[in-house]
């Protein structure tokens, strides 16, 4: 099959999400920054999926517009839109899901710890009515820096005695696509038979790719292939923050990804047995209390979170590097937490 082919096949089985049956259990999603640039093609993607039965797409403005538009689609999901803080409390009510792409994103010259003094306090309020109003949902935590909002939620939760350590889960699948993209193509590959898992956080030198646990294996590339390949992932997202040229950052490929992992929680919450995911999660399989690696995704969110497996020196001396700052983005979530009760 050539390439127009294969992905024409994809795009069709892609549509018919929208048209599969409705054979699953009511489950209701909200998106939170469901009018920006990753929440509108993220809401588009959410309405298609055969998992969600309601979908609540909230922001401070411009949801009615998203959600009117939204909602003329012939699939499941029946859509509301919700704007402003008066009408989050009811967007949250009863959500098994809460996906939260809030924020600002990145101009170019900036890092994703520039967003943490706007977007810290957006997700911590966020979190703080996610805690009010449905305690027992899985939160999806896309609004940047990953690696200091989670930690973040997880204080904020923890303040308000609702925390469940298995419910909060940062969105790193963008990196896994990235990596299996660039991966696939390099190695001459079948894209939609690889996998590479991504392990660490989401920023910089603390994405971390284990190309030497990838599947299938591509042994003709060379130290310096798997180190071109490192760096691109690690850098995935500055190239694109860099061709969008000041107009925000990647949002299409990130609603993508976003979509594909609101639907593994809801195939983990509906009971299918065989859903692994990386995320960066609450963990102890490293020095850091927050990690990113492969997750056991089940009817309470995380059920195991699972080990590095076995690294080769190059990927073990990428793991040492990341922990000074991935330690410090942890610390600073914590701090900002707990200080601004
Ligand atoms: N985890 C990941 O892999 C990725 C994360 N991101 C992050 O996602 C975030 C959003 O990016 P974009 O959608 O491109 O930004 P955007 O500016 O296009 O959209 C953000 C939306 O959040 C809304 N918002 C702001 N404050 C809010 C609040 N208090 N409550 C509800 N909504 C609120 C805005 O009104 C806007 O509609 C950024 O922080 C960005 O860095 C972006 C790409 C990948
Ligand atoms: O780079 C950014 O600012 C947005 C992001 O997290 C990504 O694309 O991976």
């Amino acid at each position: 099959m050539n390439a127009l082919a294969r992905a024409s096949k994809q795009a069709l089985q892609t549509a018919a999400r929208g048209f599969a049956s409705g054979a699953y259990p009511d489950r209701k999603v909200a998106v939170l920054g469901a009018a920006g640039g990753i929440g509108q093609p993220l809401s588009l993607l959410m309405k298609l999926s055969p998992y969600v039965s309601e979908l609540a797409l909230y922001d401070i403005a411009g949801t009615p517009g998203v959600a009117a538009d939204v909602s003329h689609i012939n699939s499941k999901a029946a859509v509301k839109g919700y704007a402003g803080e008066d009408q989050l409390g009811e967007a949250l009510k009863g959500a098994d899901v809460v996906i939260i792409p809030a924020g600002v994103p990145r101009k170019p010259g900036m890092t994703r710890d520039d967003l943490f003094k706007i977007n810290a306090g957006i997700v911590k309020a966020l979190v703080e009515a996610c805690g009010k109003h449905c305690p027992k949902a899985l939160l999806n935590i896309i609004s940047n820096p990953v690696n200091s909002t989670v930690p973040i939620a997880a204080e904020t939760l923890k303040r308000l005695g609702v925390y469940d350590e298995k419910r909060v889960l940062g969105v790193t699948t963008l990196d896994v696509v990235r990596a299996k993209t660039f991966y696939a193509e390099k190695a001459g590959l079948d894209v939609s038979k690889v996998d590479v898992p991504v392990v660490g956080g989401h920023a910089g030198v603390t994405i971390l790719p284990l190309f030497s646990q990838a599947v299938p294996g591509a042994n003709k590339l060379s130290d310096a292939d798997i180190d071109a390949l490192t760096k691109r992932t690690q850098d995935g997202g500055t190239e694109v923050v860099q061709a969008k040229a000041g107009k925000g950052s990647a949002t299409l490929s990130m609603a993508y990804a976003g979509a594909l992992f609101a639907d593994a929680c809801l195939r983990g919450l509906n009971g299918d047995p065989d859903v692994v995911e990386c995320t960066y999660v609450a963990s102890n399989i490293t020095e850091v209390p927050f990690f990113s690696s492969k997750v056991k995704l089940g009817k309470n969110g995380v059920e195991q979170v699972y080990g590095l497996g076995e690294l080769n020196d190059y990927e073990k001396a990428g793991l040492k590097a990341m922990m000074p700052e991935l330690r410090a983005s942890i610390e600073k979530g914590i701090s900002f937490a707990k200080e601004s009760q």
